[in-house]
């Protein structure tokens, strides 16, 4: 079949959002897209994977790659993180950097645009877009401050505030952004929001009802693999169809998988019956979720450990 010729002038390809954890990326990549792809979360570096959204526009096709947090490598897993972002840095045709507005420029902030700068001084020419989130949060006066301090902080092709939880600009980023897509056809069919596995928006989903409510005990240290997705057999032919999810969440220490487990199991059962509801609306059927904990020491810097871990 050979595809519908794109309209002229139709642009298409790829962004990704950098910045430190917290500072809306995922929240930005949701209002973008319309809808809950991506999983947000108050607590930082819960994006562990690139899951995309795709933005369809009569006029372009973005596909968003929605980084994990670029920040100082502390163990090896940071460092894989970083390679990672850097490796799609270089493949996409532009970088939206976000920088909130509630928050001053910090180390952290800088630690970025020196990175970019860096990239772009190695020969890697995307261009980048400052994003500064949340403008909700600060008065006009504030803001018009921040992003002086923002334009001094790189060689930025445009600077844009938005509010994606307010709804502010976020259709003028989307214009911004599509105009820095080369011309072309649209990469994905209509409709496509997302071409991640289901298995690793399961593992997500796990990840995030995991981490709920332990604020600090967890985050760096809380792996979780989905070892399987299969279909029930039917008792009988009038049984609704059930599919059988088996996952592995992997702790670092005795102490965390208490934490995990809960008094008698009672908060892993709570953990699984969140993440099955999410699990069950995205296969579309319902769903036996098989939690198991285990503790693999010191994962995070064991190089062996974390490539059977999928990192
Ligand atoms: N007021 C306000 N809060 C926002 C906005 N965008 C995001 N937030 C909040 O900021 C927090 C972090 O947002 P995320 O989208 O998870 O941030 P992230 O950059 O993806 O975080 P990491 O996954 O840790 O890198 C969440 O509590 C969001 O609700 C916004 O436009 N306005």
């Amino acid at each position: 079949m050979t595809p519908t010729p794109a309209p002229a002038g139709f642009r298409s390809g790829f962004a990704c959002f950098v910045g430190r954890p917290n500072a809306g990326k995922s929240t930005l990549t949701n209002a973008l897209v319309g809808q809950k792809v991506a999983i947000t979360s108050g607590r930082p570096q819960t994006t562990r994977h690139a899951v995309r959204g795709i933005v369809h526009r009569a006029d372009a096709q973005l596909v968003l790659v929605d980084t994990p947090g670029l920040h100082r490598p502390r163990t090896l897993l940071g460092e894989r993180l970083n390679a990672l972002v850097k490796d799609t840095l270089s493949e996409v045709d532009v970088v939206g950097f976000c920088l909130p507005a509630d928050q001053k420029v910090g180390p952290g902030d800088r630690f970025i645009a020196e990175q970019l700068t860096e990239l772009a001084r190695g020969g890697v020419s995307t261009p980048v877009v400052a994003v500064v989130t949340k403008a909700d949060l600060v008065p006009k006066q504030r803001m018009l401050e921040h992003l002086l301090t923002v334009e001094q902080l790189g060689g930025w092709a445009d600077i844009v505030p938005v509010s994606a939880l307010g709804g502010y600009q976020v259709d003028t980023l989307a214009d911004v952004l599509v105009g820095h897509l080369p011309e072309g056809p649209a990469l994905y069919p209509d409709g496509e929001l997302t071409d991640e596995p289901d298995e690793v928006m399961v593992a997500e989903l796990v990840r995030e009802a995991a981490l709920e409510g332990v604020r600090d005990e967890l985050p760096h240290s809380l792996a979780v693999v989905v070892d399987e997705i299969v279909p029930r057999e039917q008792t009988s032919p009038d049984s609704p169809p059930m599919l059988d999810v088996r996952v592995h969440l992997f702790v670092e220490r005795d102490s965390q998988k208490a934490i995990v487990i809960g008094k008698g199991g009672a908060r892993l059962r709570d953990v699984g019956s969140q993440a099955r509801r999410g699990i069950e609306a995205l296969l579309g059927s319902r769903v036996y979720l098989d939690l198991h904990v285990k503790v693999a020491k010191d994962w995070q810097r064991d190089p062996k450990q974390l490539g059977r871990l999928g990192f």
